[in-house]
């Protein structure tokens, strides 16, 4: 898939496609040179491509004009159906919750779920405060922002990492937080310290020159903060007990700098690689107003009309020369009939659909397994987390059952405010999820207090939780597909099966992301289009 190149414009785009040197609509040329395409028909598709509105560097080439059913309104099937429908197809989406998006849930006040095992709740966040459920985060590299531009969902930075926001490994003997800035300082000052030592004393000499060796000890000086005589002492990269200010006013450092074996015994330092990693870090960005602004967007650009929410899928019949699909509204069962089928629902629930698609969908089907993963928003009268800590958005991790704790990346200084109290995973999430809604929020304030104090519990004004296990028609957070996407194993969900396609983020490199959702999207519309496009 071609990544948006950031700050490239279209012209230095199009000139990179035109000389053939990124993915994008020049390897879709290409595709259809290899599918047989005619060289005047490649011409004029490339012609209409430039010429048509970016989306995400993707335009399917040329009109086709076929009627396909899209089970599933999640990111994936809305974004089938709405390139799709670009290129002149007619699309109908079959959801069967009442509400487009599948995983991609924002909560509002007012807002109700209830859950497989019968747990009913109703948030009662007051107005402009809304909680990501699901997604809450994109890259800059995803296409999910590429999305967002050309279907005008305003974006605002999401803060994944923040120096001020605190760590805490209770398990490590930790009693109070310590601030990331802090922890940050300590871990690198004395891992500088000992490496720059260890050179200075002989230890690479076998790997190092002796002009490699003066380069990095400078560099290790800068980096750690090193006194002259390569020993870390601290200073103002830890933080302050008081800031500097005024004149007479120069600021007090933090104190009590701890052993090497202190800090190494916190275990604080196993956070850090989490910005390093190419999905995660900053900066990051979200939509203003709530991540569900990207389906809801997309459905209105596909058209209300031909989205049915509440149309839970009960069947799906390749016929040879269309498909059937069968599903059930209101209490009473209706069919499509349509000349192809892309279906975009997570595996363990299509795995549970009746279909003639043959044994090899459904084995591979069910070897891709469901994840977990809960979330809880809490909402408070104050934002004390910005006027007693001086924490503005970021994350605060620990090794506690909660995870990770959210600070939201908007609404700063403002009257109200709601935090993720816990953002966990696998066993963690499942023991909340086995919980009912007010013993969650009492489990997790209950740790929250351990590291903010009593405000945790007395600011708070209402909480809603959400566990994905426990969603109809989703069962999970995401999914783990066993030796990766392309094993030959999932080959029939790869490729067409007769006349159905498959979609979804369990499908491809960005599982637990919407870029994979857009992508195998993308990739099914693109075989879709080619094959009609040549018959
Ligand atoms: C807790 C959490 C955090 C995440 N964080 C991020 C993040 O920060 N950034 C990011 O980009 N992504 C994130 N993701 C991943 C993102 O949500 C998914 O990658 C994406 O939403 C998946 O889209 P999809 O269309 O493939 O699947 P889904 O969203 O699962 O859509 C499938 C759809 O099929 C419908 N369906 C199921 N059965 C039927 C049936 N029988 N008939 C009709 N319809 C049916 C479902 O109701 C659903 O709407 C997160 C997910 C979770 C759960
Ligand atoms: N994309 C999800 C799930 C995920 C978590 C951590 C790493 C990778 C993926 C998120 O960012 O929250």
């Amino acid at each position: 898939m071609a990544q948006p190149q950031a700050g490239s414009g279209t012209s230095r785009r199009a000139f990179l496609r035109n000389v053939g040197l990124t993915g994008g609509a020049g390897a879709m040329f290409a595709t259809m040179g290899a599918l047989g395409l005619a060289p005047t028909a490649q011409a004029a598709q490339r012609e209409q491509a430039f010429r048509a509105p970016q989306s995400g560097d993707f335009t399917l080439s040329g009109r086709g004009a076929a009627k396909v059913v899209i089970v599933g309104g999640g990111i994936a099937g809305l974004a089938s159906a709405y390139e799709l429908g670009k290129a002149g197809y007619d699309c109908t989406v079959l959801e069967a919750r009442d509400r487009t998006g599948g995983r991609n849930l924002t909560v509002r006040g007012g807002d109700s779920t209830t859950d497989l095992n019968g747990t009913k709740q109703t948030a009662r966040f007051s107005d402009g405060q809304y909680m990501n459920a699901g997604p809450a985060r994109l890259p800059q590299w995803m296409v999910t922002l590429d999305y967002c531009r050309e279907l005008g969902v305003p974006v605002e930075v999401f803060t994944n990492t923040n120096a001020d926001a605190y760590i805490f490994n209770e398990s490590a003997g930790m009693t109070k937080p310590m601030r990331y800035r802090t922890a940050k300082a300590d871990v690198y000052g004395y891992v500088s310290e000992f490496l720059a030592k260890a050179t200075d004393k002989g230890a690479l000499d076998q790997q190092l020159t002796t002009a490699d060796q003066e380069r990095l000890i400078e560099f290790l000086k800068d980096f750690g903060e090193l006194g002259d005589k390569l020993g870390y002492e601290g200073g103002s990269r830890r933080g302050y007990t008081t800031v500097p200010a005024a004149a007479g006013t120069p600021g007090v450092l933090l104190g009590d700098i701890p052993s090497a074996s202190d800090v190494f015994a916190t275990g604080v330092g196993r956070y850090f690689s989490f910005e390093f990693e190419f999905d995660q870090a900053m900066l990051m960005f979200q939509p203003v107003g709530g991540m569900d602004e990207i389906p809801k967007a997309l459905t209105e650009a596909i058209g209300a009309h031909r989205v049915r929410t509440g149309a839970a899928v009960t069947k799906i019949t390749d016929r040879g020369d269309g498909v059937t699909v069968t599903y059930t509204q209101g209490g009473r069962t209706h069919t499509v009939e349509a000349d192809f089928c892309i279906a975009a629902t997570p595996p363990n629930i299509l795995a549970k659909v009746p279909h003639n698609l043959g044994s090899g969908v459904q084995s591979a089907l069910e070897a891709i397994t469901p994840q977990s993963a809960a979330k809880i928003g809490l909402e408070y009268k104050s934002r004390w987390w910005e006027l007693d800590h001086k924490i503005y958005g970021g994350i605060t991790e620990t090794d506690l059952d909660v995870s990770h704790i959210w600070h939201p990346s908007y609404g700063y200084n403002g009257e109200r405010g709601l935090m993720i109290g816990y953002y966990n995973y696998d066993e963690d999430a499942d023991s909340y999820g086995a919980l009912s809604p007010k013993e969650r929020e009492k489990r997790a304030v209950a740790a929250g207090v351990k590291i903010y104090g009593e405000k945790y519990r007395t600011e708070l004004a209402s909480s809603f939780s959400h566990h994905w296990r426990q969603t109809p028609y989703l069962e999970a957070a995401w999914h783990d597909t066993p030796d990766g996407p392309d094993h030959s194993r999932y080959k029939p969900l790869n490729e067409p099966t007769g006349r159905v396609y498959f979609a979804g983020d369990w499908l491809s490199y960005t599982d637990a992301w919407q870029h994979g959702a857009f992508a195998s999207a993308r990739k099914a519309v693109t075989a879709l289009h080619a094959r009609v496009l040549a018959s």
